[in-house]
């Protein structure tokens, strides 16, 4: 597959939750091409179907118009070409993280397969058990780790079978702010090792221009694409890059976009509709 073939195409795509009257458009005529080695991340007013279009692209929702392609083939449901992240680690807490990072090789298909296939499993596991610097935890329980090695531990799982491209929905969400600046540095390290295909979601622009090569802004009711920022920095990022003209302008103005998107011009705005929505609620 060349740069110029997108690795996923959003043809048309629509949403539309419940039937009816009281149908809602979650989504409407989608229209986006992801490349190869992207690192795409989404942003967007709370509510705008950041998560809904993530979720259609790895097949675990239906989508009610237009076609969602993945490597040529019409998305059905999930696969092994797409590994996903969630916020919430979902790890097996009876499992230590060895065997939590191999489970997807444990599904019949796998272990019905010859012994040098789950051999190769558990050398990658291994690999990735490196790559996340989690060697001293590699029989622990998940219990016994802090959220940001329960977190590594599900990035690891999700690279196993080695997806050509990677979902991350919200993945740090959970995290305090240190735990966070290391994960970035993370996500980027395994992004430029692996050569994935990463779309991330988040509600943190800052993290979306820290991480991403596009920034991809959807506005709400009904979500649909506003605009796509390219972002100007190295593929290395140093936490330098947080400090620079070029990081603050970038962020000011998708920060602004989103406010107009979601029709408050300022924070006070927001606020001010935030409270009149609790009050009326
Ligand atoms: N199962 C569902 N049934 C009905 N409506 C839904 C369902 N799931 C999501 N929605 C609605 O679809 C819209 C998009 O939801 P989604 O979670 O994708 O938005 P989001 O941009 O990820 O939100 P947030 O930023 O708050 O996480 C929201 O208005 C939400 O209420």
């Amino acid at each position: 597959m060349t740069q110029s073939t997108p690795i996923i195409t959003l043809d048309g795509l629509g949403k539309r939750f419940g039937e009816g009257k009281k149908s809602f458009t979650a989504l409407s005529n989608i229209e986006f091409e992801v490349f190869e080695n992207d690192f795409i991340t989404l942003v967007g007013a709370s509510g705008c179907g950041k998560s809904t279009l993530l979720r259609i692209i790895a097949g675990l929702e239906h989508f009610t118009e237009g076609e969602v392609t993945v490597l040529g083939k019409p998305v059905r449901g999930p696969g092994m070409d797409r590994g996903m992240v969630f916020q919430n680690y979902s790890l097996y807490p009876w499992l230590t993280v060895y065997e939590n990072i191999v489970y997807p090789y444990s599904v019949p298909r796998f272990s019905r397969q010859n012994p040098d296939v789950l051999l190769e499993a558990g050398y990658r596991a291994s690999m990735l058990i490196q790559l996340m610097g989690l060697e001293t935890s590699r029989d622990a329980y998940p219990s016994q780790l802090s959220g940001g090695m329960q977190q590594r531990v599900a990035i690891a799982r999700a690279l196993i079978t080695r997806p050509k491209i990677l979902l991350m929905d919200e993945p740090f969400g959970a995290l305090d702010a240190q735990t966070r600046e290391v994960m970035h540095d993370l996500i980027r390290h395994v992004y430029l090792m692996e050569g994935t295909t990463i779309l991330f979601v988040t509600h943190d622009v800052d993290e979306a221009v820290y991480l991403g090569n596009k920034v991809l802004v959807l506005a709400p009711r009904p979500g649909r694409i506003d605009s796509v920022y390219d972002v100007p920095f190295e593929r290395f990022r140093t936490r330098e890059m947080k400090f620079s003209a070029a990081f603050y302008d970038l962020r000011e103005r998708i920060l602004a976009r989103i406010r107009e998107t979601a029709g408050t011009s300022t924070d006070e705005d927001l606020l001010r509709k935030l409270s009149t929505k609790m009050q009326a609620g």
